[in-house]
Protein backbone atom coordinates (compact mmCIF):
# COMPACT_ATOMS: atom_id res chain seq x y z
CA UNK A 1 0.00 0.00 0.00
CA UNK A 2 0.62 3.73 -0.81
CA UNK A 3 2.17 5.69 1.76
CA UNK A 4 -0.42 8.43 2.59
CA UNK A 5 -0.59 11.48 4.63
CA UNK A 6 -1.09 11.88 7.96
CA UNK A 7 -4.46 11.62 9.65
CA UNK A 8 -5.67 10.00 5.68
CA UNK A 9 -6.32 6.62 6.04
CA UNK A 10 -5.64 3.77 3.56
CA UNK A 11 -8.81 2.32 3.92
CA UNK A 12 -12.27 3.64 5.36
CA UNK A 13 -14.96 0.67 5.80
CA UNK A 14 -18.40 2.19 6.21
CA UNK A 15 -20.90 0.22 8.33
CA UNK A 16 -24.36 0.51 7.84
CA UNK A 17 -27.57 -1.24 9.26
CA UNK A 18 -30.58 -1.07 11.29
CA UNK A 19 -30.11 -0.76 15.50
CA UNK A 20 -29.36 -3.86 16.92
CA UNK A 21 -27.82 -5.47 12.96
CA UNK A 22 -24.25 -5.89 14.97
CA UNK A 23 -22.33 -2.99 13.55
CA UNK A 24 -20.81 -2.07 16.50
CA UNK A 25 -20.42 -6.18 17.62
CA UNK A 26 -18.78 -6.47 14.58
CA UNK A 27 -16.68 -3.65 14.52
CA UNK A 28 -15.40 -4.84 17.27
CA UNK A 29 -14.73 -7.99 16.36
CA UNK A 30 -13.23 -7.04 13.35
CA UNK A 31 -10.87 -4.74 15.12
CA UNK A 32 -9.56 -7.33 17.40
CA UNK A 33 -8.77 -8.88 13.74
CA UNK A 34 -6.80 -6.53 12.34
CA UNK A 35 -5.05 -5.42 15.66
CA UNK A 36 -5.38 -1.95 17.29
CA UNK A 37 -2.10 -0.93 15.81
CA UNK A 38 -3.32 -1.07 11.95
CA UNK A 39 -7.17 -0.33 12.90
CA UNK A 40 -9.44 1.73 14.95
CA UNK A 41 -12.91 2.18 15.11
CA UNK A 42 -14.67 5.98 14.77
CA UNK A 43 -18.10 6.74 15.74
CA UNK A 44 -19.84 9.20 13.73
CA UNK A 45 -22.36 9.87 16.84
CA UNK A 46 -19.13 10.15 19.22
CA UNK A 47 -18.94 13.95 18.69
CA UNK A 48 -23.11 13.87 19.30
CA UNK A 49 -23.09 11.64 22.58
CA UNK A 50 -20.18 13.85 23.59
CA UNK A 51 -21.62 17.01 23.38
CA UNK A 52 -25.38 15.72 25.26
CA UNK A 53 -23.12 14.34 28.07
CA UNK A 54 -21.54 17.53 28.19
CA UNK A 55 -24.56 19.67 28.11
CA UNK A 56 -27.10 17.36 29.96
CA UNK A 57 -24.06 15.90 32.45
CA UNK A 58 -24.66 12.00 31.31
CA UNK A 59 -22.41 9.56 31.17
CA UNK A 60 -20.71 9.41 27.75
CA UNK A 61 -19.23 5.52 28.58
CA UNK A 62 -23.01 4.76 29.03
CA UNK A 63 -24.06 6.52 26.43
CA UNK A 64 -21.26 5.13 23.71
CA UNK A 65 -22.14 1.54 25.04
CA UNK A 66 -24.69 -0.84 23.85
CA UNK A 67 -26.96 -1.10 26.48
CA UNK A 68 -30.43 0.50 27.06
CA UNK A 69 -29.13 3.98 28.74
CA UNK A 70 -28.94 5.63 25.07
CA UNK A 71 -32.24 4.49 24.72
CA UNK A 72 -33.55 7.15 26.95
CA UNK A 73 -31.49 10.36 24.85
CA UNK A 74 -31.76 8.45 21.02
CA UNK A 75 -34.62 10.40 20.15
CA UNK A 76 -33.48 13.96 21.25
CA UNK A 77 -30.25 13.55 20.02
CA UNK A 78 -30.96 12.86 16.31
CA UNK A 79 -33.54 15.97 16.64
CA UNK A 80 -30.55 17.69 17.98
CA UNK A 81 -28.24 16.35 15.52
CA UNK A 82 -30.32 16.87 12.25
CA UNK A 83 -30.76 20.56 13.23
CA UNK A 84 -27.04 21.09 12.96
CA UNK A 85 -26.69 18.48 9.84
CA UNK A 86 -28.70 21.20 7.94
CA UNK A 87 -26.78 23.67 8.37
CA UNK A 88 -23.52 21.44 7.28
CA UNK A 89 -24.51 17.45 6.68
CA UNK A 90 -20.85 16.81 7.32
CA UNK A 91 -20.53 18.60 10.48
CA UNK A 92 -20.08 14.98 12.58
CA UNK A 93 -18.51 13.37 9.90
CA UNK A 94 -15.62 16.06 10.36
CA UNK A 95 -15.39 15.66 13.88
CA UNK A 96 -15.66 11.55 13.99
CA UNK A 97 -12.50 12.02 11.85
CA UNK A 98 -10.62 13.92 13.23
CA UNK A 99 -9.09 11.29 15.53
CA UNK A 100 -8.00 9.32 12.47
CA UNK A 101 -4.69 7.70 13.23
CA UNK A 102 -4.46 4.03 12.00
CA UNK A 103 -4.41 3.11 8.20
CA UNK A 104 -7.36 1.12 8.45
CA UNK A 105 -10.51 3.07 9.42
CA UNK A 106 -13.93 1.47 10.56
CA UNK A 107 -16.84 3.83 10.40
CA UNK A 108 -19.33 2.10 12.53
CA UNK A 109 -22.82 4.01 12.72
CA UNK A 110 -22.99 5.24 8.91
CA UNK A 111 -26.58 6.16 8.74
CA UNK A 112 -27.58 8.74 6.19
CA UNK A 113 -26.86 9.56 2.43
CA UNK A 114 -25.01 12.29 3.30
CA UNK A 115 -22.55 10.19 5.27
CA UNK A 116 -21.25 8.30 2.38
CA UNK A 117 -21.52 11.42 0.33
CA UNK A 118 -19.65 12.91 2.94
CA UNK A 119 -16.17 10.21 2.84
CA UNK A 120 -16.51 10.00 -0.88
CA UNK A 121 -15.78 13.58 -1.21
CA UNK A 122 -13.29 14.05 1.63
CA UNK A 123 -11.40 11.16 0.79
CA UNK A 124 -9.25 11.09 -2.53
CA UNK A 125 -7.96 8.07 -4.49
CA UNK A 126 -5.15 7.07 -2.03
CA UNK A 127 -7.97 6.02 0.54
CA UNK A 128 -9.78 2.77 -0.26
CA UNK A 129 -13.41 3.35 0.52
CA UNK A 130 -15.72 0.16 1.13
CA UNK A 131 -19.43 0.40 1.90
CA UNK A 132 -20.87 -2.13 3.71
CA UNK A 133 -24.61 -2.48 4.48
CA UNK A 134 -24.95 -5.53 7.72
CA UNK A 135 -28.82 -7.19 7.59
CA UNK A 136 -30.30 -9.26 10.61
CA UNK A 137 -34.02 -10.27 10.40
CA UNK A 138 -36.58 -7.82 13.00
CA UNK A 139 -36.62 -11.34 14.73
CA UNK A 140 -32.99 -11.37 15.58
CA UNK A 141 -32.80 -8.15 16.29
CA UNK A 142 -35.77 -8.49 18.94
CA UNK A 143 -33.57 -10.83 20.63
CA UNK A 144 -31.10 -8.51 21.09
CA UNK A 145 -33.05 -5.92 22.38
CA UNK A 146 -34.75 -3.94 19.58
CA UNK A 147 -38.11 -2.24 19.95
CA UNK A 148 -39.91 -0.55 17.32
CA UNK A 149 -39.69 3.30 18.41
CA UNK A 150 -41.81 6.08 16.81
CA UNK A 151 -39.88 8.94 15.86
CA UNK A 152 -36.68 6.33 15.75
CA UNK A 153 -37.25 3.95 13.78
CA UNK A 154 -39.40 5.39 11.19
CA UNK A 155 -37.09 8.76 10.35
CA UNK A 156 -34.12 9.70 8.26
CA UNK A 157 -31.48 8.44 10.85
CA UNK A 158 -32.84 4.55 10.16
CA UNK A 159 -34.16 4.50 7.17
CA UNK A 160 -32.21 6.88 4.61
CA UNK A 161 -30.30 4.24 3.37
CA UNK A 162 -32.92 1.52 3.27
CA UNK A 163 -32.72 1.59 -0.73
CA UNK A 164 -29.32 2.26 -1.22
CA UNK A 165 -28.14 0.10 -4.06
CA UNK A 166 -24.40 1.04 -4.16
CA UNK A 167 -23.22 -1.68 -1.19
CA UNK A 168 -19.62 -3.14 -1.89
CA UNK A 169 -20.87 -6.06 0.53
CA UNK A 170 -24.12 -6.98 2.12
CA UNK A 171 -24.10 -9.44 5.01
CA UNK A 172 -26.06 -11.54 6.94
CA UNK A 173 -25.63 -11.23 10.39
CA UNK A 174 -27.68 -13.55 12.43
CA UNK A 175 -25.53 -16.46 14.08
CA UNK A 176 -23.03 -16.50 16.76
CA UNK A 177 -20.87 -19.56 15.00
CA UNK A 178 -21.48 -17.33 11.69
CA UNK A 179 -19.49 -14.51 13.18
CA UNK A 180 -15.75 -15.68 11.82
CA UNK A 181 -16.88 -16.10 8.17
CA UNK A 182 -18.26 -12.29 7.96
CA UNK A 183 -14.98 -11.04 9.40
CA UNK A 184 -13.41 -12.73 6.55
CA UNK A 185 -15.50 -11.46 4.03
CA UNK A 186 -14.71 -7.91 5.06
CA UNK A 187 -10.87 -8.86 5.45
CA UNK A 188 -10.78 -10.22 1.98
CA UNK A 189 -13.32 -6.68 1.07
CA UNK A 190 -10.60 -4.24 2.64
CA UNK A 191 -7.52 -6.02 0.79
CA UNK A 192 -8.86 -5.66 -2.59
N1 LIG B 1 -23.32 -12.29 15.52
C1 LIG B 1 -23.65 -11.99 16.79
N2 LIG B 1 -23.52 -12.94 17.74
C2 LIG B 1 -23.83 -12.67 19.03
N3 LIG B 1 -24.27 -11.48 19.49
C3 LIG B 1 -24.41 -10.49 18.58
C4 LIG B 1 -24.09 -10.69 17.20
N4 LIG B 1 -24.32 -9.53 16.55
C5 LIG B 1 -24.73 -8.66 17.49
N5 LIG B 1 -24.78 -9.22 18.70
C6 LIG B 1 -25.23 -8.56 19.95
O1 LIG B 1 -26.44 -7.86 19.66
C7 LIG B 1 -26.49 -6.64 20.39
C8 LIG B 1 -26.69 -5.49 19.43
O2 LIG B 1 -25.52 -5.39 18.61
P1 LIG B 1 -24.84 -3.98 18.33
O3 LIG B 1 -24.83 -3.11 19.52
O4 LIG B 1 -23.55 -4.26 17.65
O5 LIG B 1 -25.90 -3.41 17.27
P2 LIG B 1 -25.86 -2.02 16.51
O6 LIG B 1 -26.24 -2.30 15.09
O7 LIG B 1 -24.55 -1.35 16.73
O8 LIG B 1 -27.06 -1.28 17.25
P3 LIG B 1 -27.36 0.28 17.41
O9 LIG B 1 -27.69 0.77 16.03
O10 LIG B 1 -28.52 0.28 18.33
O11 LIG B 1 -26.13 0.94 17.99
C9 LIG B 1 -25.20 -6.53 21.20
O12 LIG B 1 -25.43 -6.96 22.53
C10 LIG B 1 -24.27 -7.51 20.47
O13 LIG B 1 -23.30 -8.05 21.32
Amino acid sequence: MANVPDGVPRVLLLLSGKRKCGKDFLADALLQRLGTDRAQIVRISEPIKRHWAEAMGLDLAALLGDGAYKERYRRQMIEWSDGRRQEDYGVFCRAACATIDRPICIVSDVRRQTDVRYFREAYGPETRLRTVRIEASEQVRHGRGWQFQAGVDDVQSECDLDGYAGWDLVLTNERPDGVGELLDRLVQLIEC
